[in-house]
């Protein structure tokens, strides 16, 4: 249980996509060239967003994700051997006392944590009100924030009618939010502004994109 073995697990699943038709168009490359721990937050549509994050997921770079994921066979044995955090979503309080305990292994470890801050898949069409834990973690270890939204997979994924279309997913990493300085008091306001940016720019990027590729082959 390494997060060095993120390494390899984002080599292997970075060929899923081939099989599934689907390609990336990433930008913002450069706000990711930051030295030392982060925090990163996404919007979270779908198991699918795993693929994208493996395509751009940086190096000593884990996630935290529900515990019920441990015991999904394979993948959660990956999910522990890389490293990732558990939380358990029933217990609150054990769900935030775990992320604390995250906020000072980011710094003694130099490791980088990508938080979902819907905690939730979530594919209505708007992002969901952020849960706050991300931003208590950012602020905890006075790291920066760097928001990254996935356009929506609706115009070739349409999970209750059972349609897979092939398709681009564009990914768009916006500029980082500084924490130094910040306190538990600023929590709201920067949930604000982060909400308000990856909000505008997940509508913005989801428009104009012509998403399907056409029919998925196989
Ligand atoms: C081919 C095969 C390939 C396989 C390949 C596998 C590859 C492997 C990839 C896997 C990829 C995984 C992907 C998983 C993706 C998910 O599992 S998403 C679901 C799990 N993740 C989350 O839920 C994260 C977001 N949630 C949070 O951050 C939530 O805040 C928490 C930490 C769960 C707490 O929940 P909550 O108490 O309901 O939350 P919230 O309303 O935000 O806060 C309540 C109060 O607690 C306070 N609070 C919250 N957090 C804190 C904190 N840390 N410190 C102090 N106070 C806090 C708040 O300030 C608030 O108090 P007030 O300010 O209102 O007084
Ligand atoms: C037509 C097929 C479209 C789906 C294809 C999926 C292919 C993805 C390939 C490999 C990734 C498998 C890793 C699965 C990790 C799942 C993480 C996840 O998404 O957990 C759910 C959790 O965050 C939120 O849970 P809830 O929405 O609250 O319950």
């Amino acid at each position: 249980r390494d997060v060095e073995n993120m390494r390899l697990i984002r080599s292997l699943v970075r060929h899923v996509k081939y099989f599934l038709g689907l390609r990336f168009d990433v930008s913002g490359w450069e706000h990711l060239q930051t030295e030392g721990p982060y925090v990163i937050i996404s919007n979270h549509q779908s198991s699918l967003d795993v693929l994208g994050l493996m395509e751009i997921l940086p190096d000593r770079c884990t996630m935290i994700a529900k515990k019920e994921l441990i015991y999904a066979g394979t993948v959660g044995l990956i999910c522990w051997l890389g490293g990732i955090v558990f939380i358990n979503r029933k217990k609150p309080n054990d769900a935030r006392s775990v992320m604390i305990d995250a906020s000072k292994t980011m710094l003694d470890d130099k490791i980088r944590l990508w938080v979902f801050p819907e905690g939730t898949r979530n594919q209505t069409g708007n992002l969901l009100p952020f849960k706050k834990g991300a931003f208590h973690l950012a602020v905890q270890a006075q790291v920066p924030i760097i928001p990254i939204v996935f356009s929506s997979y609706s115009s070739f994924y349409l999970r209750k009618q059972k349609q897979f279309n092939s398709g681009t997913i564009t990914i768009k990493i916006l500029p980082k939010i500084e924490t130094k300085g910040l306190t538990s008091d600023d929590i709201p306001s920067l949930i604000d502004k982060s909400f308000h940016l990856m909000n505008s720019s997940f509508l913005s990027i989801s428009n104009s994109v012509p998403h399907s590729n056409g029919p998925c082959k196989h």
